[in-house]
């Protein structure tokens, strides 16, 4: 039997086993197994998925628009970036990515037209795989669909699971740490819902003989075995709603409620037109906001405070990563930094390295000569 077929049947015996307690370690064994099948095939097919494909990322951030063909990609990507100067830089054997920079606030963000990833992506047929690569690696998925087909977002979401990318929430928190004998241990800060037992089956047949696994939420089994394979990719998404110039106002709440059919909170969806370059400036914020960026302006010795380009760094960085980005010797040099802005207690407060910078904070590096 072929590995495509062992997969078939493992997920035909998985759903047709009803859940409950007395067949939950069976199930969890069941899933495991599948997950280890479907790794193995993308790795025989030389497909797999997990980047590799050097995909050049550009400029402070990256995004994936996806969306069914002709929900308005390329024209929402013409409308936000200089798209076409650059259009043909990434080219895949069977299938093409558009970037395109957009730039807001000082940054350069880096958005992609991932057009192939319904067509293309399923099962790894043609360069869907690359594609996917792509998004895998992006800081943020925009997902766009038009107004009348909301639906095309259950299946865009669907598409991005099969290919390990978990969308808006963090990694489980599970550790497993290997040992050299004593088998299996679980430990947990939570009242587990899982059984020991399921746990335990999971790791073995994730090739855990012995090990001590850390379980500090309360975890399904999916997400339980998304832990152990840690290989998934986590990544915030948006929702676009675009051509929303073709309906009528008494359409909207038609909208709204497929919306939230969907889980999608209607008043976070944004809406848009691409073609009538409406509702882009909300988007756009929206990116802004999603992506964490924070600006700082460098206060450059003889020069002043630069804030027509500031430095870009992410939510919770520190001094440390500023003086990495700036790329300068700094690690043997650097003596202190004085910070003035929302993050300092005054101006010009002195700081040292492990300083957690904030938006729009103006920084001087002190260094030695
Ligand atoms: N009315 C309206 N039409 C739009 C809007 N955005 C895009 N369109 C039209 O929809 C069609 C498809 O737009 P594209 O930008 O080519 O769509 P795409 O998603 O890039 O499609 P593929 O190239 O097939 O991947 C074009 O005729 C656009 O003019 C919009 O906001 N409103």
């Amino acid at each position: 039997m072929g590995l495509e077929e062992e997969i078939q049947e493992l997920e035909d015996e998985i759903a047709s086993t009803p859940y409950n307690k007395s067949t939950e370690a069976h199930i969890g064994r069941l899933k495991s197994k599948l997950a280890e099948k479907k790794e193995k095939l993308e790795q025989q097919s030389g497909s797999g998925g997990g980047g590799g494909y050097g995909v050049e990322k550009h400029g402070d951030a990256t995004v994936a628009l996806v969306g069914f063909p002709s929900v308005g990609k390329s024209t929402l990507l013409n409308a936000l970036t200089n798209a076409e100067s650059e259009t043909g830089a990434y080219e895949f054997t069977t299938l093409d990515v558009y970037p395109g920079m957009l730039k807001h606030k000082g940054a350069n963000i880096q958005i992609l037209d991932v057009p192939g990833l319904i067509e293309g992506a399923a099962g790894g047929r043609g360069g869907g795989q690359e594609v996917l690569s792509v998004v895998r690696t992006a800081d943020l998925i925009v997902f766009m669909v038009s107004v009348f087909e909301i639906d095309q977002y259950d299946r865009l979401r669907e598409e991005l699971y099969k290919n390990k990318i978990r969308l808006d929430t963090e990694p489980p928190r599970v550790t497993i740490r290997k040992k050299a004998k004593d088998g299996l241990a679980v430990n947990s800060s939570v009242d587990l819902d899982l059984d020991e037992e399921t746990v335990k089956s999971v790791l073995r047949e994730h090739g855990y003989v012995n090990a001590d696994v850390t379980i500090g939420e309360q975890v399904d089994l999916d997400r339980l075995i998304d832990g152990v394979m840690d290989n998934r990719e986590y990544v915030p998404s948006l929702v676009a709603v675009n051509k929303a110039d073709l309906i009528e106002p008494d359409y909207l709440p038609t909208v709204e409620s497929e919306l939230e059919d969907r889980g999608i909170d209607p008043e976070e969806a944004i809406f848009i037109s691409a073609e009538k370059e409406k509702g882009l400036d909300g988007l756009t914020e929206e990116i802004w906001d999603a992506l964490g960026l924070v600006r700082i302006y460098m206060d450059k010795p003889g020069r002043g405070v630069d804030r027509e380009e500031p430095l870009i760094l992410r939510e919770g960085d520190t001094v440390d990563d500023a003086c990495e980005k700036l790329g300068g010797s700094f690690d043997e040099r650097f003596r202190f930094a004085r910070v003035t802005g929302p993050s300092a207690k005054h101006d010009e407060q002195q700081v040292g390295r492990d300083h957690e910078l904030a938006d729009e904070d103006v920084l001087r590096i002190v260094a030695r000569r």
